[in-house]
């Protein structure tokens, strides 16, 4: 059970039984990344799009565009940015819809990305960052993405994630999204493993038994259960990295962006991360997870791997093929 004192600190104090997490949460994990979330589920971008509420799947997702498209639906706006639901007061990110989203809830693929547009910079001066990438990744699947620095790779994952609306182009992906950036030490920020793991939950109305569970459930699947009431402060980094997952994961998302985890990793610690991600999406098969690296010898845990350069995906295939390919370009593979 959690401590009392923590359900106080994680706001949970207004417990309604019976009423369950129904919220869609677009969760970046980074309190300094956090941007205004605009959950990305379907976007087929018209110049203007325009916002709505948007719930858990990929159907209802569609299903509230026409709403939206109608200006009927009823979800307001808080000071955070977010749309909040009267249904439940649960607050729900605003998401992205057009009117030319299509219903696919029967495809193999988790995320399917057509001549995704965008540029970056000031108002006055902007450069394409993104240059019309195309990209299908498998539901269940680790995909991993590489390619030189500056290619678009956190870009693309920010798009997906909703934390950067793009130009144009057209996203279809399940949701919600979880987002875990480079450095734990930015996102991991309670005392405990387990008051950091349930941090997010603290905008849902859930009994504590809830919480616990979704607490307890996520850090098995990271291999840190046994860690549950350590003080984060002692943990290494690729523990913390792996507390910073399993708080995305509380959240019941169904597609994890994580963007280069390992970077400041030993190996055994880098292992460790990679493993833990492996075993969320062998166990949970509804659950996606797109990883952003640098490190070659990563590729030996993905199901499948994508190239990128300059703003677009110039390869995609499986870990071997993608080793291929790099060793063409001169890559140390
Ligand atoms: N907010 C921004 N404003 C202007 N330019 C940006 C912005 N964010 C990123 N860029 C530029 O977009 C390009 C792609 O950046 P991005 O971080 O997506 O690359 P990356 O492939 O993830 O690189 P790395 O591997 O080095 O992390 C870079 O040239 C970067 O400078």
């Amino acid at each position: 059970m959690l401590a009392g004192g923590l359900r106080g600190a994680l706001g949970l104090s207004r417990v309604a039984s019976g009423e369950r997490r129904t919220a869609a949460p677009h969760t970046p994990r980074c309190p300094a990344d956090s941007a205004p979330s605009t959950s990305s589920s379907h976007l087929a971008l018209d110049p203007a799009p325009y916002s709505s509420s948007c719930h858990r799947s990929r159907t209802s997702c569609i299903a509230s565009t026409s709403s939206s498209s109608t200006g009927t639906t009823s979800t307001g706006s808080n000071n955070s940015g977010r749309a909040s639901s009267p249904a439940g007061g649960i607050t729900v990110p605003p998401a992205i819809l057009t009117k030319s989203a299509v219903r696919r809830t029967s495809s193999p693929n988790s995320v399917i990305v057509h001549n995704l547009r965008l540029k970056l910079g000031s108002r006055d001066v902007k450069r394409p960052v993104l240059n019309g990438v195309d990209l299908q990744v498998r539901r269940g699947s680790l995909h991993m993405l590489l390619g030189p620095n500056g290619c678009g790779k956190s870009t693309l994952l920010k798009v997906l994630g909703g934390l950067l609306v793009p130009d144009s182009g057209l996203i279809d992906a399940d949701q919600p999204s979880g987002f875990v950036f480079q450095n734990p030490d930015h996102q991991v920020v309670m005392p405990t493993v387990a008051a950091d793991v349930a941090f997010g939950l603290g905008r849902y109305v859930l009994a504590e038994e809830e919480v616990t569970a979704a607490v307890r459930s996520s850090l098995r699947l990271v291999n840190m259960e046994d860690f549950m009431y350590r003080a984060t402060h002692t943990l290494s980094g690729g523990q913390r990295q792996r507390v910073a997952i399993a708080g995305a994961l509380a959240e019941d998302p169904k597609l994890l962006l994580l963007d280069e985890l390992t970077t400041f990793l030993d190996r055994e610690d880098q292992f460790g991360v990679l493993g833990a991600v492996k075993n969320i999406t062998s166990e949970r098969k509804d659950v996606t997870a797109i990883w952003v690296t640098h490190r070659f010898e990563e590729l030996q845990f993905a199901d499948a791997a994508s190239y990128m350069e300059n703003g677009r995906v110039v390869f995609t295939g499986t870990p071997d093929e993608a080793k291929a390919y790099m060793r063409k370009l001169g890559a140390p593979v």
